[in-house]
């Protein structure tokens, strides 16, 4: 259903028209829009069962058990991270990084991956001699090591505890701003949506009820009133009033 834009220079990244999507005869997703820019960094709210994986696993070309209509554009080189790393735990974690790699300088290129996310040195280790925190940064040098257009991420940081999360939240942003994909990250934490997004867009029963373009400075301070007043719009927008 996805069309792929192969070679093309794109003024957007994602474009979405009319999106429908449905398990038997129920509709997840209804009738949906939705652009991103080229190296816009778009966040993803909304309650559970909202459809949000299903956006998400529509735009990787991983949802074939769904039915659906609608137009779909999104670039040919796309990554996904989900909340577990996926690593493959009989290879080492270099191998992890390039797997699937063609070009002559992959394990080159592997090593720089795992230097930017702070795992050089660590290319020999098994997946499971490493923490939670660091098999993600290995998901994430296996997917920027392709150099995506669009990266998908589905609550990646949802399993680590708050202070991993705080320093994820600085790679992803460092990350980011070297390799300026497009990112859709789909996640159930408001701040760090605000933390980490140009913009965040609410779902709620398949339809996007809500945006907020945030145009705080960085760093993002989430006792800053400026920042406190955005989450309060998107939390509304979830139906939790404090
Ligand atoms: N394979 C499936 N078969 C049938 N129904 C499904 C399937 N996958 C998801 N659904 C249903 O579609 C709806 C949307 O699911 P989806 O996983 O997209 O929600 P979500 O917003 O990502 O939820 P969560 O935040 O809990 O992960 C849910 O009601 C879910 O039960």
């Amino acid at each position: 259903m996805a069309t792929h834009a192969g070679g093309l220079v794109l003024s957007k990244a994602v474009e979405v028209r009319g999106l429908v999507r449905s398990y038997g005869d129920r509709a997840v997703l209804s009738d949906l829009d939705l652009n991103i820019a080229p190296g816009e960094f778009v966040a993803l709210l909304g309650k559970s069962g909202s459809g949000k994986s299903t956006l998400l696993r529509a735009l990787a070309g991983l949802d074939h058990d769904v039915t659906g209509t609608g137009e779909l554009v999104v670039p040919e080189n796309v990554s996904v991270v989900f909340q577990d790393s996926r690593l493959l735990p009989w290879a080492r974690v270099l191998d992890n990084v390039v797997l699937g790699l063609r070009s002559d300088d992959a394990g080159e290129r592997g090593r720089k991956s795992l230097d930017e996310v702070g795992l050089a040195g660590r290319e020999n280790a098994w997946p499971n001699e490493l923490s939670g925190g660091e098999q993600q940064r290995v998901a994430l040098a296996r997917s920027l090591v392709r150099e995506p257009a669009l990266l998908l991420a589905d609550e990646p940081f949802g399993a680590l505890d708050a202070l991993t999360r705080i320093k994820m939240h600085v790679l992803l942003r460092k990350l980011c701003a070297a390799h300026q994909p497009a990112v859709l990250l789909v996640t159930h934490d408001v701040d760090e949506a605000i933390v980490l997004a140009d913009r965040v867009i609410v779902l709620d029963e398949g339809r996007l009820v809500a945006e907020e373009r945030i145009e705080l400075d960085p760093p993002r301070n989430s006792a800053d009133p400026s920042f406190a007043a955005v989450r309060t719009r998107l939390l509304d927008a979830l139906g939790v009033s404090l």
